[in-house]
Formats: C-alpha cells, sequence, structure tokens
C-alpha cells in the first residue's frame, strides 16, 4: 500500500501495474506468470512506438476514469541483444528513442538537439535495482526503434551511437511518453529472442524468448507489488 498526500488528505493508494506487451503471444507468456497477482495487468497494445503510445494512454485514461489509476508501467517483451545470448533477461536503466530526429549530411541529429521533446526516459533507479536482482538480469539502454535492425552496419552504428544499449525494441519509448504524460512510473523488461544484426527471421528464438519472459515476470511480480515510488 502507498501513502498519497492529495489535496491535504492522506490516502491509501494501492499498487496497480499495467504491463504493456506488443502482441498478445507476448501477453499470454507473461499473464501465464501472473495468476496470482491480480494488481498486475497485461495487455497488448501493437506493435511499434505510436501504437504502443496510443494503447498505454487508453488504458491508463480508462484506468484513471474508473477510479482505479496505475502506479506503474512496464514495457515487457522479446527484443534483439546488442550482445546477450536469445533466452537472458535485460532491465533497462534508460529507454532511448534511437531514430526520432533528423538526417543530416553530417549524420543524425536527434530530436531534442533540434530543440524538441525527449530521446530517453528513465526508469527509477531503486525499481531497476530491484527488478534486475529479482530476474538475475543485466541492466542497460533498450533502445526504441520503428525499423527493426536488419544489416550488421546499422548495428554497428546503434552500438556506437548508444554504448550503453543492450538491447533494441519496437515499443519501450511509446509506452515511456503516455507513462510521462500521466504522471505514472515507467520500467522495460525484455527477453532476447535474437542478436541485432543481419536479418535471419528464421534464427529467431521466441520460444526460448517468450519461456524466459515468463519466468522473469513470476520471478519479479512480487517487487512490482511491492515497489513504492519514494
Ligand atoms: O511469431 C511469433 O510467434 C511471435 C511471437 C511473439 C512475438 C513476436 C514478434 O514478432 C514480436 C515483435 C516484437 O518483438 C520485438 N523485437 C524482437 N526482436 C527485435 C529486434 O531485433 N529489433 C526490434 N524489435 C524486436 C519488437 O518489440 C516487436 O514488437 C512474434
Amino acid at each position: 500500500m502507498v501513502v498519497q498526500a492529495r489535496e491535504g488528505q492522506l490516502t491509501n493508494t494501492a499498487a496497480h501495474v499495467l504491463i504493456a506487451t506488443a502482441v498478445p503471444a507476448e501477453r499470454d507468456a507473461v499473464a501465464g506468470a501472473l495468476h496470482d497477482h491480480p494488481a498486475l495487468d497485461v495487455t497488448a497494445v501493437g506493435v511499434g512506438p505510436a501504437a504502443a503510445a496510443a494503447g498505454t494512454a487508453t488504458a491508463l485514461t480508462r484506468a484513471e476514469l474508473a477510479g482505479t489509476p496505475y502506479t506503474l508501467v512496464v514495457s515487457a517483451g522479446i527484443g534483439g541483444g546488442f550482445t546477450a545470448a536469445p533466452g537472458a533477461v535485460l532491465v533497462a536503466d534508460a529507454i532511448t528513442v534511437a531514430d526520432l530526429g533528423a538526417e543530416t549530411a553530417e549524420g543524425f541529429v536527434p530530436v531534442t538537439e533540434l530543440g524538441f521533446g525527449t530521446v530517453t526516459h528513465t526508469p527509477p533507479e531503486s525499481l531497476v535495482r530491484d527488478l534486475a536482482s529479482a530476474a538475475s538480469a543485466t541492466v542497460g539502454t533498450v533502445l526504441t526503434v520503428s525499423t527493426v535492425t536488419g544489416t550488421a552496419d546499422r548495428a554497428a552504428l546503434l552500438a556506437q551511437r548508444h554504448p550503453g544499449a543492450v538491447a533494441e525494441a519496437m515499443e519501450g519509448f511509446g509506452v515511456a511518453e503516455a507513462a510521462a504524460a500521466h504522471g505514472v512510473p515507467v520500467a522495460e523488461i525484455r527477453a532476447v529472442s535474437n542478436a541485432v544484426g543481419p536479418r535471419d527471421r528464421d534464427a529467431w528464438r521466441i520460444g526460448d524468448a517468450l519461456a524466459a519472459l515468463a519466468s522473469a515476470f513470476g520471478k519479479t511480480a512480487p517487487v512490482l507489488e511491492s515497489w513504492k515510488n519514494t
């Protein structure tokens, strides 16, 4: 139970966590690990940052209107690993959009350098630490891309621009933008299904990644339920 001061009164706000996956297979893997955790809701919001932002914002608004606002949002699913092997679990300490900006003759310019918005959302430090410890996960930057990396050159460029990157996926930044708009903290948990690099869809180990994702949520559910934003 979190105690919040609101309009001069102390009110009790129970933990209520929204876990946003891209596709139903990811949602079902996570939900299968959460039967005994009614405060944790899982929903599939679609592939890519725009669908993720729209779906997450809709779920947050519905919960607010129902008088049961979410206290934490988690972007979850499979992802490409820069060095981690398939089945590895990763927790983001930075959720960074990698391709929001302008291409110039001098190279890529992030949107922040053009004077707009943000490119990184930072999950709370204590939450990152507790999630990573529970899931025996590696911590690092998880990039959000609108186009899955498909060449060694692009993978090398992203790794050079983002030395702390451990993974790329397609939704985290969209989920985080929606959470930020609603003043709710955000986290991202990914299980590696493939290497970031030359496209080889047949090599994606989706089953292993979904099993790892389910296992990670089985282990982190108590953290998600009890974490307090202090
Ligand atoms: O085909 C299936 O059975 C299946 C089951 C679960 C998930 C999928 C997806 O294709 C999910 C797409 C989802 O995966 C993320 N992802 C995974 N690898 C990468 C990558 O190398 N680069 C970017 N994104 C990746 C991404 O978040 C997609 O939304 C299929």
